[in-house]
């Protein structure tokens, strides 16, 4: 057991920068990402969330400071991802391009790599969906198309933008129980996310304000309350 205080890193952001041009999306950001814990980002739009999410995800170098990963295994479900828009790839595929994470791109799967694929699309009722081409999927479907991908990947981090945006009551409940099954499990959660019942749920939240982080709390619960006041 680690006291609350000395959580165990899963991932470590070192002084993070990131500037695009004359716009400073990041400034210099540090922040410990417990492991086996749920993290939730949030903050204004344009905050520089989805880029400190990207950076903790290794999808984009910061301009300077640095991410240790202690060794973790990551996988990222970016918030519009073009996987597969124009490709002729079934929910099955693009789920199963999570697996190749685990086995490598294009090898042969094992069984429990089918298991993993067969289970992640379980967990996000796509099951009926799996022939169908991702192509001509709603949008809420391919978000849990996507969701199903990163689940399958069977990474130590699990890094979401904005995991339950924009869906119905019933498919942002999946999303989030697929979250808390993930903690179950003992890997660790990094969101974006406005949704309140997620930002209740974490273990830790951290807010982001023209790129710097200006709060960080381990109870979503009374970060929440301490902002209502
Ligand atoms: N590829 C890019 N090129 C130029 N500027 C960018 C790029 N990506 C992000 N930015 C800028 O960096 C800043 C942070 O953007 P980011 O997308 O990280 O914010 P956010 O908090 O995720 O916003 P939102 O809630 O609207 O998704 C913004 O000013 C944005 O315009």
């Amino acid at each position: 057991m680690h006291p609350p205080s000395e959580p165990v890193a899963a991932l470590t952001a070192h002084a993070v920068r990131v500037s695009f041009g004359d716009t400073t999306a990041l400034d210099g950001v540090g922040l410990v990402v417990a492991r086996g814990r749920l993290t939730v980002i949030v903050g204004a739009n344009g905050a520089g969330k989805s880029t400190l999410l990207e950076v903790l995800a290794g999808a984009r170098e910061p301009s300077s400071g640095r991410v240790e990963t202690h060794g973790s295994s990551r996988s990222f479900v970016p918030q519009r991802a073009a996987v597969g828009e124009h490709l002729p790839l079934t929910v099955r595929d693009v789920v199963t391009i999570g697996a190749w994470g685990r086995t490598g791109p294009f090898r042969r799967l094992r069984p429990a790599d089918r298991t993993a694929i067969d289970d992640a699309l379980r967990r996000l009722d796509i099951v009926d969906l799996a022939r169908r081409p991702f192509g001509i999927l709603s949008g809420g479907q391919r978000q849990r198309a996507l969701l199903a991908q990163g689940l399958a990947r069977g990474a130590d981090v699990l890094l979401l933008d904005e995991p339950t945006t924009g869906l119905d009551a019933a498919s942002a409940k999946l999303n989030r129980t697929a979250v808390a099954r993930e903690i179950e499990r003992g890997a660790t959660v990094v969101c974006v996310s406005h949704d309140q019942r997620l930002i209740a749920a974490a273990d830790h939240v951290v807010e982001l304000t023209d790129g710097r982080v200006v709060r960080s709390g381990v109870e979503g619960v009374s970060f929440e309350r301490e902002r209502a006041r």
